[in-house]
């Protein structure tokens, strides 16, 4: 949280001479300027009093601390200026270890990043049961810069510590408390008790005061640390082209091992100070802030009301999504009656969700218990007789208005007044899907993203009608079911399909103006995407996409391409993955291949289209930039109709919702990296050449023309600030 007021320090001197200081900034006691400068103040006044024998730090409430306040990573990227950080290690941290007066940490919920390493200044630390201790600086494209990187291999050894930060993982409690890492573990009731008993004990030399940045038992020789170091390097090297933190952190581990804790220090914070600038770290904390700004929504979220309680959903339509649908609340213990036709398609869809259980528990992240837990908030229906109580109702039918309309005329009688009517169509108008009914106002759509129970993006999409209660309580139960609520307007595609609509033109278009479709799929991996356009139509199916293409056609027939591949792939009997042939050939127990006689279908499209009489030589990056800047251009259109709040809730919804790389920011983040000006000369040029389908917005031509950025960046701080502040 951004600004002063919410941030406090609290100071208590026990009876005992132990004085607890205790940090809070709701919600999650990341560290801001205010608490670390009040936090500093207090330690050193501990240090100075006669009647304090020893300091107990804790964070208020239940939890210890998230680490640095993404706000403050957000001001240094922007302004360059990280003196903040060797202010904070050698006045806080170094004070906290060396001080004249002992430290102990207690720590209840989690300790994470700047909040493991101040307690790891601390000569001891006291957890609760469960707590999650971490250092995930390389998520954001950084390596930790209070000393993390030093103090961590001298409590739980390097093999560990190295592990810990390469991976990002936090470990639990009671493994710390194996590794070293945690000296004793305590019930919340008894945390603190037992933290200050752990002073006093330190005070009083019933156990050793330790330094742990003095250390070297965990250690082991020298060489014995850098051989271990050098096989974490081996993997690290496999992905330093695009990650190339991994490498630079594992060095700053060996400098502290070879030259000391104290030269560690210096050089992570250098090593620090380069990776933060860097512009993967920029895009990454960037999507991190947007991602957090999407649950502050103007009008919505400050709008003073309650979310209601949803005990019971009902779901209609056990297919992909439904099933998937599904999944996701009965994983998060919400009773869900899932609709079908009939027993055959309901046992087919219960099938479904059983599956998908047992794909969480091979990979480890579900046991037997969870699913039958899972599995008894499920009951399966054939009729409306048992939606007469539940809260919201998602439709996941198929794509077909006038059977959606139905639905929706007869759940408008059956659900009672208070439930909330929504569709999880990715595309059809909901104004017309609740046409027939009486309710406009709780007509919403929720547009999940396949597969539903693991893709974390949720597309909310409001009409004019739908209330405001509908939205907060669809953005509440989205938040519960662990995924990223993004509320958005009405329109043909929504935000995000509507977005990427010409990622599923512009491959198409390029195949017809003669580039290799295979090309076209490695040159979009090797930018960043799991998959290229043709293995992903392949494996989804052509069906959808020719459906979607007509709905854009109908929509925007001034600038939709419409290519005749799909339509002549099903005309030779291809349908992709589904019968094995596509543009790829799918045999079991391989990955796809490409098919190379299907070269004669891409030609044939070519000659329908007749776009060039001769195929066009360009070059990779001309292939990626042909693919997304028609995508950056219909983001500008997204933005300027209104139909999300702000630019950077693109680049959250590219990312969580499209697979957009990470470390480009997401699409506008991307697209201000490379400049307006001349994402619109090329589309500009383009359009000269190659049609409509690249005629530059007018939102995009006036930012190029002024020369101002798409997203404005430090958005986070912006919508904290306007919300809690102003
Ligand atoms: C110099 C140092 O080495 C550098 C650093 O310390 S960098 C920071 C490293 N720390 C991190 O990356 C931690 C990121 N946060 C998390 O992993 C998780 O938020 C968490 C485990 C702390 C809590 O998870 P969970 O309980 O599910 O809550 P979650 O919904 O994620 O967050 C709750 C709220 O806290 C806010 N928040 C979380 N971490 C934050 C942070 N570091 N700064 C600011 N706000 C943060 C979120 O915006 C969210 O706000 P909202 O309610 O308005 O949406």
């Amino acid at each position: 949280m951004a600004g002063g007021e919410a941030h406090r320090v609290t100071m208590e001197v026990r009876g005992d001479g132990i004085a607890v200081i205790a940090f809070s900034s709701p919600p999650v006691n990341a560290l801001h300027i205010p608490a670390l400068t009040e936090l500093k103040r207090m330690h050193r006044e501990s240090m100075e009093r006669d009647d304090v024998k020893a300091v107990v730090l804790t964070g208020a409430g239940s939890k210890f601390c998230s680490g640095l306040d993404m706000s403050l990573v957000q001001d240094i990227q922007r302004t360059g200026d990280d003196s903040v950080l060797a202010e904070i290690s050698h006045d806080l941290i170094d004070q906290v270890e060396d001080g004249k007066k002992p430290s102990v940490a207690a720590i209840q919920g989690y300790a994470l990043g700047a909040g493991l390493e101040l307690s790891m200044g601390c000569c001891a630390r006291v957890a609760t049961p469960g707590a999650k201790l971490g250092l995930p600086e390389l998520t954001l494209g950084f390596s930790p810069g209070l000393g993390g990187t030093q103090r961590l291999p001298r409590l739980v050894g390097v093999s560990k510590a190295a592990q810990m930060l390469l991976t990002s993982k936090p470990v639990m409690s009671e493994e710390g408390k194996s590794l070293g890492l945690i000296d004793a573990i305590a019930s919340p009731e008894e945390l603190l008790e037992v933290a200050c008993d752990l002073a006093l004990d330190i005070v009083e030399s019933r156990r050793p005061r330790l330094s742990s940045l003095s250390r070297t038992d965990k250690l082991g020789s020298t060489e014995q640390a850098m051989e271990i170091l050098e096989g974490f390097r081996q993997g690290a090297k496999e992905t330093a082209h695009t990650m190339p933190e991994k490498l630079a952190c594992l060095d700053v581990i060996g400098e502290g091992i070879t030259s000391g804790g104290r030269s560690g220090v210096l050089k992570e914070m250098e090593v620090f100070r380069e990776l933060v600038l860097s512009t993967a770290a920029k895009a990454l904390v960037h999507v991190s802030c947007a991602q957090r700004a999407t649950s502050q929504v103007r009008g919505v979220t400050d709008a003073g009301l309650k979310p209601r309680p949803i005990g019971k959903v009902g779901v209609i339509g056990a297919g992909l999504m439904g099933s998937g649908i599904t999944t996701a609340l009965i994983l998060s213990n919400i009773h869900v009656v899932l609709k079908e036709l009939n027993s055959e398609y309901l046992q087919r869809g219960i099938k479904k969700i059983e599956a998908n259980l047992q794909a969480l528990v091979t990979k480890g992240k579900l046991d037997e218990n969870g699913v039958k837990k899972a599995l008894s908030f499920l009951r399966g229906v054939s009729d409306y007789s048992e939606f007469k109580d539940v809260d919201l109702v998602i439709e996941a039918v198929i794509e077909d208005l006038s059977l959606k309309q139905s639905i929706f005329e007869e759940i408008d009688k059956v659900c009672p007044p208070h439930c909330i009517l929504a569709s999880g169509t990715s595309g059809i108008d909901l104004n017309k899907i609740g046409e027939r009914t009486s309710s406009q106002d709780r007509i919403v759509g929720a547009h999940f993203f396949s597969p539903a129970h693991i893709m974390p993006l949720l597309e909310i999409v409001r009409t004019e009608k739908t209330s405001t209660q509908v939205l907060l309580d669809l953005m509440t139960i989205g938040k519960a079911i662990k995924k990223v609520p993004l509320i958005v307007g009405n329109c043909t595609g929504f935000a995000v399909n509507r977005t990427f609509s010409p990622y599923f033109q512009g491959p198409f278009l390029l195949a017809d103006l003669g580039v290799d479709i295979f090309r076209i799929d490695r040159v979009v991996c090797s930018f960043g995407l799991s998959m290229g356009p043709y293995l992903l139509h392949d494996v989804t199916g052509y069906g959808l996409a020719i459906a979607f293409a007509k709905e854009m056609a109908a929509t925007f027939p001034d600038r939709t391409f419409q290519s005749a591949l799909h339509g002549l792939m099903l005309q030779h009997g291809r349908q992709g993955k589904s019968n094995g042939k596509g543009y790829y050939i799918f045999e079991k127990g391989s990955k796809p291949k490409p098919d190379y006689t299907v070269q004669p279908i891409v030609e044939e499209s070519r000659r329908i289209t007749n776009l060039v009489e001769n195929p066009i030589s360009i070059s990779d990056q001309e292939i990626v930039e042909m693919i997304f800047f028609p995508v950056v251009n219909e983001g500008c259109r997204i933005i300027e109709e209104g139909v999300i709040a702000r630019a950077s809730e693109l680049d959250v919804a590219s990312v969580l919702g499209f697979n957009f790389p990470s470390r480009l920011g997401g699409i506008m983040f991307w697209a201000d990296t490379i400049g307006a000006k001349y994402i619109y000369t090329s589309l500009k040029k383009w359009s000269a050449l190659y049609g409509p389908f690249f005629r530059p917005s007018r939102f995009l031509e006036e930012r190029a023309m002024k020369g101002i950025p798409l997203v404005r960046i430090g958005i986070f701080k912006e919508v904290l600030e306007t919300i809690f502040f102003v």
